[in-house]
């Protein structure tokens, strides 16, 4: 049984089709990446699922219940969440913290930024940082890791609400790549153990057919192929639509350098 099923979903921009009439389902824990060459409508689909836009037409049903339209915060309620960057105001506070507000969000307490999260949930905060190998820097300020631990922080982060669907915009962007294809791991890891089911975009064709279990290949605003890696690499519409981008199997754009800012 799908945990996502989104049926004719489209949205327009003025005399834009950005996304028309797209199908797709998403299982409990597997892993869907959405590619496609710029200006395919692959922000678009993404921010419609997460609630940031509503479509003109379509469903969006999880697990039974339409949210098509809903509000952002509606959506993350029903167990949809998304990974957010750490915000300049709590790069000060340490791991811990962060993670500690994350589940104060998550238990619908109102948080106060000059008041941390105190003794709120250590133990469980702990345990999420082991998880995404972060345990021993708990007590460090954020503004002090590396590009790709705070992007560990912030994956622990977004399981704080224990979410039945994960949205992860180009979550490596900027990574190395040996850091990216790490973090891409875990996540399998996570969503496996979890059942929990993750949809991303992503520039970084080595994650995608390392790490995705099923791909779907946007091309302006429509599903032009949809299957696992392998058959997607080796499909010839596929790759006729990333020509001239040259993006498909192309070198990833150059990684930051670790410890440089997102
Ligand atoms: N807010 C907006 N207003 C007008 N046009 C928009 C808006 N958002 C997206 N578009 C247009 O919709 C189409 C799809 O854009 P979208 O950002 O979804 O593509 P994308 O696949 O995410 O591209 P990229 O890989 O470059 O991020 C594009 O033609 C884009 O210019």
């Amino acid at each position: 049984m799908s945990l996502l099923q989104v049926t004719g979903l489209s949205k327009s921009f003025g005399g834009v089709r950005a996304v028309d009439g797209v199908d797709f389902s998403l299982a409990p824990g597997e892993l869907l990446a959405l590619i496609g060459p710029n200006g395919a409508g692959k922000t678009t689909t993404f921010n419609m699922v997460g609630g940031q836009l509503v479509p003109d037409a379509g469903a969006i049903v999880l697990d039974g219940h339409d949210i098509a339209g809903l509000p952002p915060r509606a959506i993350w309620r029903r167990g949809v969440g998304r990974t957010f960057q750490i915000a300049e105001t709590f790069a000060s506070l340490t791991v811990l913290q962060n993670v500690q507000l994350a589940l104060l969000s998550a238990d619908g307490r109102i948080f106060r930024v000059w008041r941390p999260a105190g003794t709120h949930r250590v133990q469980d905060a702990l345990a999420l940082l082991e998880r995404v190998g972060m345990g021993a820097q708990a007590a460090r300020p954020c503004s002090e890791l590396a590009y790709g631990d705070i992007k560990r922080v912030e994956l622990a982060m977004a399981l704080a609400h224990a979410p039945r669907l994960l949205l992860m915009d180009e979550p490596t962007a900027g990574m190395a790549p040996a850091e990216r294809l790490a973090l891409m791991a875990l996540t399998r890891e996570l969503a496996h153990e979890r059942r929990m089911g993750v949809l991303f975009t992503e520039h970084s064709m080595d994650v995608v057919f390392q790490h995705a279990d099923r791909v779907l290949v946007l091309v302006r605003g429509r599903i032009l192929a949809e299957g696992p890696p392998a058959a997607i690499q080796g499909n010839a519409q596929v790759q006729a639509a990333y020509l001239g981008t040259g993006r498909i199997g192309a070198a990833p754009p150059a990684a930051a350098a670790p410890g440089a800012a997102p």
